[in-house]
């Protein structure tokens, strides 16, 4: 096999257009897979009926020739690769002179071949198996049964493995072996072991953290002295475990003094796709970070003892003067009293059909007092679920299947119309917004179905009976609201539907049917908050003759702490987080992880929404 990867990287290296790269790699797969059939003294046409590839053959042959050249030529063939090819080539014409000698001539004549040459006389001058020392010879006779000598090769990489003191004997013991790290695939090494020896220096005297840079500074052959655990080893991989979460945090080891072994933990970011392969520790499991090329595993705290930590930290937030709590709920219950008017298209100077705001009604304005209007579904209620790990299953959208519904979710003002609206213009064809629905008179450039459905209060009243709508507020003696039918009619035209509604109502579309990627849009930090909405205008309730205000200090302290509610309710629903600081910066990040979504697979979607039992949105409205 490595003789056909040769092939399939000569042809890379060589081949149209092809860069010469990898030779010390190339080069050990040649020699390998020629050792191993000259040892065999098998004919190289062997070679030739399993290799087509006619460069390969005859470099084939320059190595075999170079082979027996050396050998009868007392010159170290490294010093002498360019003028023996020389030689070889010469020799090759006289004994031959055929079209393959010639085509062998021009080969060697190039530059970049002997390199090769060279590059493989070095290569084979070299011995890469490692050379192990002999077994001491000062094991004592009672020790035989018992001690276990093992001598690995070590390389930069850490022995992934962790060593600690048994309390009860006070001997130095191996903790934990890493999934997938040198000790791990040794096989060698297993939990439990007690470590007596590490390249002759006892242990016994020895605390872990003096053990440690003993451990990381040698190289090479490393060898142990090991009292082994017996059964340990059937038990470990029986309850190795194959399970795919996104993190619902950050994590960082180097700032956790809890961690068992800071070098074995695996920092990640909220949102990171996690492989966790072993849970066997009730309060430490081993993960792999997908897509990582490094396949050792890391230290990561269990969702039980994340859960301890957030349980730990929360009494800690009552106290904190802030005003979190009462003011979102407060903000949450107020509504808007201009929604009617706020047509994104009137702000801005740019109409679009549809896009009006998809009832994720407004909370500006609760200060002025002059709210009429009251919310029927827009409390921040709902369980709150510690952000830990979301077990997720990789999906690939079946054609036939509609598109993942796309719901952003953020406080009031923080720009989540103005994405929604910026989206729609970037590509009509794909994006699309639901018609709301609204008892209010129909004026005289409206058309039904277009900027809204227009309804008696009758039909609207019975649609709230039978659970049609989404989301829905009453708001100056007039009721607005979006159903569900309007989300499955934008799905039904094949486009993604972009949907901005209150993070409550985000669980309830948080379904098999709709796979909603939810985005999180969250305002930055006040300073670049108070920057960037220097010129922005909102719509204002306080004064009814204007309809647009400028921001105000409370707005924006308003929009942060909404946030942090929102984020610490709500996070473990988000998929995405787009921070809107600078807009285009904002609006192009969200675009290219939206654009994502269909052209990267597989994405990672909450487990139970792979499974085939479809749920039923109406009823749980
Ligand atoms: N990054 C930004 N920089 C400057 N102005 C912005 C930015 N994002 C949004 N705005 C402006 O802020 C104002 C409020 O934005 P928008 O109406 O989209 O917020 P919203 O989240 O939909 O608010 P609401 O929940 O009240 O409807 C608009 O004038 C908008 O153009």
């Amino acid at each position: 096999s490595s003789l056909v990867k040769t092939r399939s990287m000569l042809s890379l290296s060589f081949g149209p257009g092809g860069k010469f790269e990898g030779v010390f790699e190339l080069m050990s797969l040649v020699i390998s897979g020629m050792k191993s059939i000259m040892d065999r003294n098998e004919d190289f046409t062997f070679l030739k009926s399993m290799i087509m590839e006619r460069r390969f053959h005859l470099l084939v042959k320059i190595h075999a020739r170079l082979r027996r050249f050396g050998s009868r030529n007392p010159v170290p063939v490294r010093d002498n690769a360019k003028s023996l090819a020389c030689n070889l080539a010469e020799e090759l014409w006289t004994q031959v002179a055929s079209a393959e000698c010639s085509e062998l001539i021009s080969l060697l004549s190039n530059p970049h071949i002997k390199g090769l040459l060279s590059v493989h006389d070095i290569v084979a001058q070299k011995g890469y198996d490692p050379e192990l020392p002999p077994l001491p010879d000062n094991i004592e006779e009672e020790d035989e049964d018992s001690v276990k000598i093992i001598s690995l090769f070590k390389s930069q990489e850490p022995l992934g493995a962790t060593i600690k003191r048994d309390e009860s004997t006070g001997a130095i013991v191996v903790a934990r072996i890493m999934r997938g790290g040198a000790a791990d695939r040794s096989g060698l090494i297993h939990e439990g072991d007690e470590l007596r020896e590490v390249n002759g220096v006892q242990m016994e005297d020895k605390t872990p953290e003096e053990i440690i840079p003993i451990m990381a500074q040698s190289q090479g052959e490393v060898t142990f002295k090991v009292i082994p655990v017996p059964g340990i080893k059937e038990e470990l991989s029986a309850n190795e475990t194959m399970l795919f979460v996104r993190s619902l945090f950050d994590y960082n080891p180097e700032e956790d003094p809890a961690i068992p072994c800071r070098q074995a933990g695996l920092g990640f970011k909220r949102g990171d796709i996690l492989q966790i392969v072993n849970q066997e520790d009730d309060t430490w499991w081993q993960a792999c970070r997908h897509g990582d090329s490094n396949s050792r595993a890391g230290l990561i705290p269990s969702r039980q003892l994340q859960e301890r930590r957030v349980a730990l930290q929360r009494p800690k937030a009552l106290f904190k003067p802030q005003r979190v709590p009462n003011k979102v709920t407060e903000k949450e219950e107020a509504l808007s009293t201009v929604v009617e008017d706020a047509d994104y298209g009137a702000i801005t100077g740019i109409h679009i059909a549809g896009l009006r705001r998809s009832f994720r009604l407004g909370r500006r304005g609760s200060r002025s007092g002059n709210v009429e209007s009251k919310r029927k579904s827009q409390e921040m209620g709902g369980a709150t679920q510690t952000p830990t790990y979301l077990e997720v299953a990789p999906y690939c959208r079946d054609h036939k299947e509609g598109r993942r519904l796309v719901l952003l979710v953020g406080p009031s003002g923080v720009g989540l119309s103005e994405m929604k609206r910026r989206l729609l213009l970037s590509d009509p064809d794909h994006y699309g917004v639901t018609v709301p629905h609204t008892t209010r008179e129909k004026r005289k450039q409206e058309k039904d179905g277009v900027e809204y459905h227009f309804v008696s209060r009758q039909t609207f009243e019975m649609d709230i009976v039978n659970h049609k709508f989404l989301e829905y507020g009453e708001h100056r003696g007039n009721y607005y609201g979006t159903s569900l039918e309007s989300v499955h009619k934008v799905i039904g035209e094949d486009k993604v539907c972009l949907l901005d509604v209150q993070p409550n109502t985000v669980q309830r579309l948080h379904t098999t049917e709709f796979k909603p990627c939810v985005v999180f849009v969250k305002p930055p930090l006040i300073q670049e908050l108070r920057f960037s909405r220097r010129k922005a205008t909102l719509i204002s309730t306080q004064d009814m003759t204007k309809l647009t205000k400028t921001f105000s200090e409370e707005d924006f302290e308003d929009m942060i702490s909404s946030a942090e509610a929102m984020d610490s309710q709500y996070g473990h629903l988000f998929e995405m987080v787009v921070v809107n600081g600078d807009f285009a910066m904002a609006f192009n990040k969200l675009r290219a992880e939206l654009e994502k979504l269909e052209t990267e697979a597989p994405q990672w979607i909450p487990v139970e929404w792979t499974s085939h039992t479809k749920q039923n949105t109406e009823s749980v409205c």
